[in-house]
């Protein structure tokens, strides 16, 4: 087996989950209603606040457009929410569109030549555009122009049509995947992080005072512990103790309420979620921490190979948890600790952390 092999992408649905950092129906709902609609409102990001802030107010000052941007990073960082905040920042109207959205060339044409100037284009999962369109995207970016092809076979010719000039945002979690020629005419690249605990805390409790929710800072600071660095999880987990509070107690969110609700939602202290730990007691009890096969591992918790690849795995790679080696997954001693195991003694020595010793 090749445990380097990257799995095919899953076509199947991933299970629903608390923790999960796509939007679903809920958030897409209530997430409008909680984006920061400035610069000065948005938490934490310093680096790129900082950089975008300088990039718009240069534009103002000369009185243009503002160079095309790229943001990427992890689902639910506020990559949608930034590009809505440069549209107002420059004061901008704003179009939405999505790279799977713009299949032909013809579709990104249409959109192109009906822009206004100075209007901001979101193109959301912009990694995922066809080959045609992304070429048209090139000479549109670069020249604010785009040939549009009339015609078919050796008769076809190319009418260049001109473009008011527009900001580009593009969005990709998968930064990669751009081709360097389009990662290249962008003026501004915006990497976003994961949050720290007390930037998720601020997002908790702005989000509190506009769901009109009282909250302890002790109980922000839970739930903050158990978002997994990001503000969607957060204002997620939020509204499930903001239902417990109001059913179970007085609505006041404490430290001991959000510990309560979160129990009952099955997420740790860590945030980890049922599927996590599945994932990291079958790896620790069943193989003694491991090496073991993804195949195996995933046959154990009962779950499909790339559930556990893609959905379990992330999250414990980064929290540090597990680590993929060439010989197969391996728990580390913070998974012991973790779940509260204590490690098998090593054959090396009294040391017992092995690979991952003390
Ligand atoms: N810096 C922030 N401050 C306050 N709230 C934030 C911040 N970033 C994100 N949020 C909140 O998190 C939610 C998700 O953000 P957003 O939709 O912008 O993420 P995204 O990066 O576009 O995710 P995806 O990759 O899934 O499209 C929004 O409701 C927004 O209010
Ligand atoms: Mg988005």
């Amino acid at each position: 087996m090749n445990w380097d092999e990257p799995a095919p992408p899953t076509a199947g649905e991933l299970p629903d989950r608390l923790v999960g950092s796509d939007a679903d129906g809920e958030d897409q709902a209530v997430e409008a209603a909680l984006r920061p609609k400035d610069l000065g409102e948005f938490v934490g990001q310093e680096r790129v606040r900082q950089q975008l802030d300088l990039v718009l107010k240069a534009a103002k000052k000369r009185g243009g457009t503002a160079d095309h941007v790229l943001l990427s990073g992890a689902p639910g960082l506020g990559k949608t929410t930034l590009s809505m905040i440069i549209a107002a920042e420059m004061g901008a109207p704003i179009r939405i569109t999505s790279g799977p959205a713009i299949q032909h060339a013809g579709d990104l044409a249409a959109i192109l030549s009906s822009l206004q100037e100075g209007e901001v284009l979101f193109l959301d999962e912009i990694h995922r555009m066809s080959r045609p369109a992304e070429e048209m995207l090139y000479m549109a970016m670069e020249d604010f122009r785009v040939d549009v092809i009339v015609g078919k076979g050796p008769g076809a010719t190319a009418i260049p049509l001109e473009l008011p000039p527009f900001t580009l945002v593009g969005a990709t979690t998968r930064a990669g995947l751009l081709p360097p020629p389009l990662r290249d005419r962008f003026g501004f690249t915006g990497h976003m992080e994961f949050y720290a605990p007390a930037e998720l805390e601020r997002v908790i409790h702005r989000s509190a005072r506009l769901l009109d929710v009282e909250i302890e800072t002790d109980g922000g600071a839970e739930i903050a512990g158990r978002s997994r660095g990001t503000p969607r999880i957060a204002n997620r987990l939020l509204r499930r103790v903001r239902d417990y509070a109001q059913v179970r107690a007085d609505g006041r969110i404490t430290r001991e309420i959000a510990t309560q609700a979160l129990e009952v939602y099955e997420v740790d202290a860590r945030g980890l979620d049922r599927l996590d730990r599945a994932v990291l007691r079958a790896l620790l009890q069943l193989f003694g921490g491991g090496p073991v096969g993804l195949s195996t591992l995933a046959v154990a918790v009962g779950e499909e190979r790339e559930t556990v690849e893609e959905v379990a795995e992330p999250f414990l790679v980064r929290e540090g948890l597990l680590a993929r080696t060439p010989r197969g997954r391996v728990a580390t001693r913070a998974a012991w600790t973790h779940l509260g195991l204590v490690p098998p003694p090593q054959p090396g020595g009294p040391g017992q952390g092995g690979l991952f010793g003390p």
